[in-house]
């Protein structure tokens, strides 16, 4: 069944491979992460958590700060570039201050990248086999020989035909859709436990943008690996997403289950995100007014202040709390008349 706006009223975050339910403690717990760039605070005591096995997409405007959480969770924003404050716990392990040495046992090993741009990603000097045999000699110790022979079921597992002959091939002989199973091979080559994809098909036509979607997923879940998508597209979130974060001008504003946050999201800026979704069979669009403030002008409290329409003179002043409430965080100073609102089935 689908709402306005195309996105399904009950997520149902792929059916065919069920996510486990959170149990235990998750595999990774962000806090207070605040993170600063050139003086401004691009990421503002972010605070999320991901259980093992599920996956989260990471959602909100361009600017966000989704690509910068998930580089920082990599350890590719790391000082003097970049100062951070708070945590992040990887499967117990902090990775704020983490020695780029330490990092590079987990990349690719117990957390794999997929970017948006495979012909970026990959490198044009070496062949596909070099490169997907790299984290399997370098993580795993595999010799040659095994590499080559993993590196075909690989290639195999993930769609690409005629695997071992494609071991010779350099990335420009291939399709960019091609390349892209290539880097979610290299990606999973050596079965993390977390896999951070960021925009994983949006520079791909959009006859393969679902295909690929649908592999990731597939894998993932054969791995039982948990996985975190940064993502501009509310419908396909829905689609693959067991929970959902977000993220306005660097602060988390809602987080929860899929079907809740875009089901029947709560917060004023979500409710707005879901809103301006275009459609082909769209009646009327409603774009959100205003525009996200810059640096120098942020809010010193709830940064949607400036847009939202249930703007409170408190909102601008002092930051709201992220606050669970059934099952799901919400950061407005207004919580408690929107769950009213949204358990009377009124708009706030
Ligand atoms: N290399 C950089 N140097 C300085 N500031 C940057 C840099 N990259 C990003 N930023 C700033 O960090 C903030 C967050 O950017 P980020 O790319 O993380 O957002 P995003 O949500 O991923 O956006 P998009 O969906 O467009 O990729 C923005 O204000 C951006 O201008």
């Amino acid at each position: 069944m689908y709402v306005d706006n195309g996105i399904p009223a009950a997520a149902p975050a792929d059916a065919g491979h069920p996510a486990p339910e959170l149990a235990g403690p998750p595999l990774l717990a962000v806090q207070d992460l605040t993170l600063e760039r050139g003086g401004n605070a691009v990421l503002d005591r972010v605070t999320l958590s991901l259980g093992a096995g599920r996956t989260l997409g990471l959602l909100g405007e361009s600017g966000a700060g989704k690509s910068t959480l998930a580089m920082a969770l990599i350890g590719l924003l790391q000082a003097p570039e970049v100062r951070m404050q708070g945590s992040m716990r990887f499967d117990g392990e902090e990775l704020v201050g983490l020695p780029e040495k330490r990092f590079q046992t987990l990349r690719g090993r117990r957390i794999g990248l997929v970017f948006q741009d495979a012909s970026a990603a990959l490198d044009p000097c070496f062949t596909i086999g070099d490169q997907v045999c790299e984290p399997l000699r370098r993580h795993l110790r595999l010799d040659r020989r095994q590499a080559i022979e993993r590196a075909v079921e690989l290639l195999d597992s993930v769609g690409i035909p005629d695997a071992r002959t494609r071991l010779a091939a350099y990335p420009h002989q291939l399709s960019g859709g091609m390349q892209q199973r290539v880097m979610i091979s290299i990606a999973l080559a050596c079965n993390p436990e977390l896999l951070i994809a960021d925009e994983p098909t949006s520079a791909l036509d959009v006859t393969i943008q679902a295909q690929i979607m649908e592999l990731i997923l597939t894998r993932v879940r054969a791995l039982g690996s948990s996985a975190i998508f940064v993502l501009h597209d509310l419908a396909l979130a829905s689609q693959v997403c067991d929970d959902i974060a977000v993220m306005y001008a660097g602060q988390i504003v809602e987080t929860g289950p899929a079907r809740a946050v875009l089901g029947h999201p709560l917060h004023p800026y979500t409710v707005g995100l879901r809103r301006c979704v275009v459609e082909l069979d769209a009646v009327r669009l409603e774009p959100l007014a205003g525009t996200v403030p810059g640096a120098a002008d942020m809010p010193a409290g709830c940064r949607f202040a400036t847009r939202c329409p249930h703007v409170r003179p408190r909102c601008a002043a002092e930051r709201p709390p992220l606050v669970q409430r059934e099952g799901r965080s919400l950061a407005c100073w207004e919580i408690d008349r929107l769950l009213a609102a949204a358990s009377e089935g009124v708009a706030a």
